[in-house]
């Protein structure tokens, strides 16, 4: 997926606008500087180191915590001064799920139905609705102490939808989950989006984001990088994976075309080599095309938003 930078622009976006938004703990800067827009229909990826205030920002974000400098609009509305309207438009999965433990699945989601204002009948089809849409019907009259991580996880999510929320904050949502329960996430996520909900996904699972995200944020120490830092990382020096019929052909074809010996890298029986920008890999991939080899792969070694996490966050893992 395009890493697609934000504008800086405070709009009156139905979705979530965040702009110069900190907050402190004590002498612990969580947050700093935090700016961007997620536009509803989309659904953004918020990446960063452990410890670089994704939580934090999420928990103002729910009007759970709140900003000591800044501005936040969801759907329009203070969190801090508009709670009510903010809560009913917003829906909030946690990294874990803090449950009721004696109380059956079912129950749970009636009860936050009821929360929400649903009446009775209501609130019985929606968890009805929901148990189906998360795979947890086999469970529905289980307590939710026996649950696994992963049906904890299903079930903080449809939590999270019970009162059909137009905008979602996911925190950490595929955690936890089976690789099935994963691709069944990416397919529900990505059709919230196209009802046109507004979705914030923090995740440290990269590779799925990739598949998910119309865009990125990427917060490190509490900072959120620039329009100009994100789309700076397109350019920079990448590994690329490279694998043709003929091995030896290959690596005679790459030093012909420039590349230095001792700057190609082996993974099993791919070739490894670092390039500055797609023009680069496009130039690279011509010229071995030309020169006869059959290629079969060539491909970035990870993905757009691994590549950007990995580079902005040099120099800044401790
Ligand atoms: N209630 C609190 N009191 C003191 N410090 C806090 C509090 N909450 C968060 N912090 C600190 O703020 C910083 C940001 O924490 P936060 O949980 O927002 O990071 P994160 O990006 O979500 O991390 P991870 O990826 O590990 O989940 C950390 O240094 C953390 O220790």
């Amino acid at each position: 997926m395009p890493v697609e930078p934000y504008a800086r622009i405070m709009t009156t976006t139905q979705g979530i606008e965040v702009e110069h938004v900190g907050r402190s703990f004590g002498d612990v800067h969580a947050v700093r500087d935090a700016s961007f827009i997620a536009e509803p229909g989309t659904v953004t990826a918020l990446i960063g180191p452990n410890g670089s205030g994704k939580t934090t920002l999420m928990l103002m974000l729910a009007s759970l915590l709140r900003p000591d400098t800044g501005t936040i609009r969801i759907g329009g509305f203070d969190p801090s001064e508009n709670t009510a309207e903010v809560r009913s438009l917003l829906g909030w999965m946690p990294d874990v799920l803090g449950s009721w433990s004696s109380l059956s699945v079912r129950t749970t989601l009636e009860i936050t139905g009821r929360l929400y204002r649903l009446d009775k009948a209501a609130s019985a089809a929606r968890a009805h609705e929901l148990l189906a849409l998360v795979g947890l019907e086999h469970l529905a009259g289980q307590p939710t102490r026996v649950l696994s991580r992963g049906q904890k996880q299903r079930l903080s999510l449809a939590r999270a939808l019970v009162h059909d929320p137009s905008i979602l904050l996911l925190d950490e949502p595929a955690s936890g989950l089976d690789p099935a329960a994963r691709a069944d996430l990416r397919t529900l996520v990505r059709r919230l989006a196209s009802e046109g909900k507004t979705v914030l996904v923090s995740s440290h699972v990269l590779a799925e984001l990739d598949e998910m995200a119309d865009g990125a944020v990427y917060i490190g120490a509490g900072v959120t990088a620039s329009t100009e830092t994100m789309a700076a990382t397109r350019s920079t020096l990448r590994s690329w994976r490279i694998k043709a019929t003929d091995g030896a052909a290959l690596e005679t074809a790459l030093v012909a075309s420039g590349i230095a010996p001792a700057d190609i890298g082996r993974d099993r029986t791919e070739l490894l080599v670092a390039l500055e920008g797609e023009t680069a890999a496009s130039e690279l991939l011509a010229k071995l095309v030309s020169s006869g080899v059959l290629v079969s792969t060539f491909a970035p070694a990870v993905g757009d938003l691994e590549h950007t996490f990995l580079d902005l966050s040099k120099g800044s893992n401790r």
